[in-house]
């Protein structure tokens, strides 16, 4: 059992990747030759853990893997990672969840998931986990595993006042409205965006509409990724949407790009809790802009060291302001002390 409070708590999907490099993809009945195959760690829930440790965060993971290879392959790849595994389950039930995928030479793709455990996680798992989740800093939720299970640990977490992430990926049309109730921070992409407001997000002013949409559903604030071009953010108590726009790179794959967004803002709402969203979101773009540099998921999500040192500051004008609150502070009951001298003697000698 966990002894120490956490940052992140991740309560989703892992998954393995199985994937299948050929000259194109077979059709129905046909076998053909590939030239390369590897496998690789997935499912979005594990990623954006992954991510969130590899920035220093204290993480666990609350998922389920089968009682097989792929699945003691993956808690050894959380151990590795430095993410707490006190609540990665393993069941005889179902396999590890895993992704059949055939990338042809034009990049295309075909993929089979098979969710397997990842479904069966759900409310005693959540109840297990329950002392940890309510002293964590936050919780991220995605759509990998079954919705309610997802729901059930936003709300858990909202109980006991610990921040919420909530990735509704992969989108489902007909989100229960309970879930952007249940969300500190909506994050999701354009497409995801797309299908849960029926309107059409393609460029920044899309998303600012998409946005604005989303945050009347009941979430305190939105944040809709755009690829090369950062995000837009949106706050219940702000009136203005922000683009928050990011230095675009050559992407060499940006499969987890997302993920590794979302791995990145819960780190910083642990880390920086009075630290302004748009900030983070500043911070989390550039973080899953190294990602995109290089091939892979998890593979490609960086380090701490590999950071620069402005990425895991605290923003000179936040510690300014903090000074400047706190010298107001001294102030303000310097004055206090001056006109009530006895007061404040006659506290202390009974102290
Ligand atoms: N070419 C790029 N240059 C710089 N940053 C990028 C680029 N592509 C993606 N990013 C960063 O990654 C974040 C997430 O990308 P995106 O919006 O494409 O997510 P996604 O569609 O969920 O990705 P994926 O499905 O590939 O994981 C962006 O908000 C941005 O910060
Ligand atoms: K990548």
């Amino acid at each position: 059992m966990t002894e120490e409070a956490l940052d992140v708590m991740v309560v989703g999907s892992c998954m393995t990747d199985l994937v299948s490099q050929a000259p194109r993809l077979p059709k129905a009945g046909e076998t053909i030759h590939g030239h390369k195959f590897f496998i690789g760690f997935g499912g979005k829930g594990a990623n954006q853990c992954i991510q969130a440790a590899r920035l220093g965060a204290k993480t666990a993971m609350v998922c389920k893997v089968g009682k097989d290879f792929f699945g003691d392959n993956y808690i050894q790849n959380f151990k590795d990672n430095g993410v707490n595994t006190d609540f990665v389950g393993q069941t005889s039930d179902a396999a590890t969840g895993a992704a059949s995928i055939i990338v042809n030479s034009a990049g295309e793709n075909a993929i089979v998931i098979v969710a397997g455990a990842n479904m069966l996680l759900g409310s005693e798992e959540l109840q297990n986990a329950l002392p940890a989740i309510k002293q964590a800093k936050v919780l991220v939720c995605q759509l990998e595993i079954s919705p309610q299970t997802s729901l059930l640990a936003l709300q858990m977490a909202q109980e006991n006042k610990v921040k919420t992430i909530f990735n509704p990926a992969p989108a489902i049309p007909d989100l229960d409205a309970a879930f952007y109730r249940a969300s500190d921070v909506f994050c999701c992409n354009e497409s995801e965006a797309e299908l849960l407001t029926g309107s059409s997000v393609v460029n920044v002013e899309d998303a600012h509409r998409a946005g604005r949409e989303l945050l009347k559903r009941g979430c305190r604030s939105v944040v809709i990724t755009l690829g090369p071009q950062g995000c837009v953010v949106l706050e219940a108590e702000e009136s203005a949407s922000k683009h928050v726009p990011t230095t675009a790179v050559t992407a060499v794959d940006t499969t987890g790009a997302g993920d590794s967004f979302t791995g990145a803002l819960a780190f910083y709402m642990a880390h920086y809790p009075t630290m302004p969203l748009e900030e983070m979101a500043r911070r989390a773009n550039r973080v899953a802009g190294v990602s995109v540099q290089a091939v892979g998921t998890q593979a490609s999500y960086p380090l701490r060291k590999d950071l620069p040192a402005e990425l895991l500051q605290m923003p000179t004008i936040v510690c300014t302001v903090s000074q400047w609150c706190f010298q107001i502070f001294q102030v303000d009951s310097g004055a206090y002390r001056r006109k009530r001298p006895r007061f404040i003697s006659s506290n202390l000698s009974r102290g």
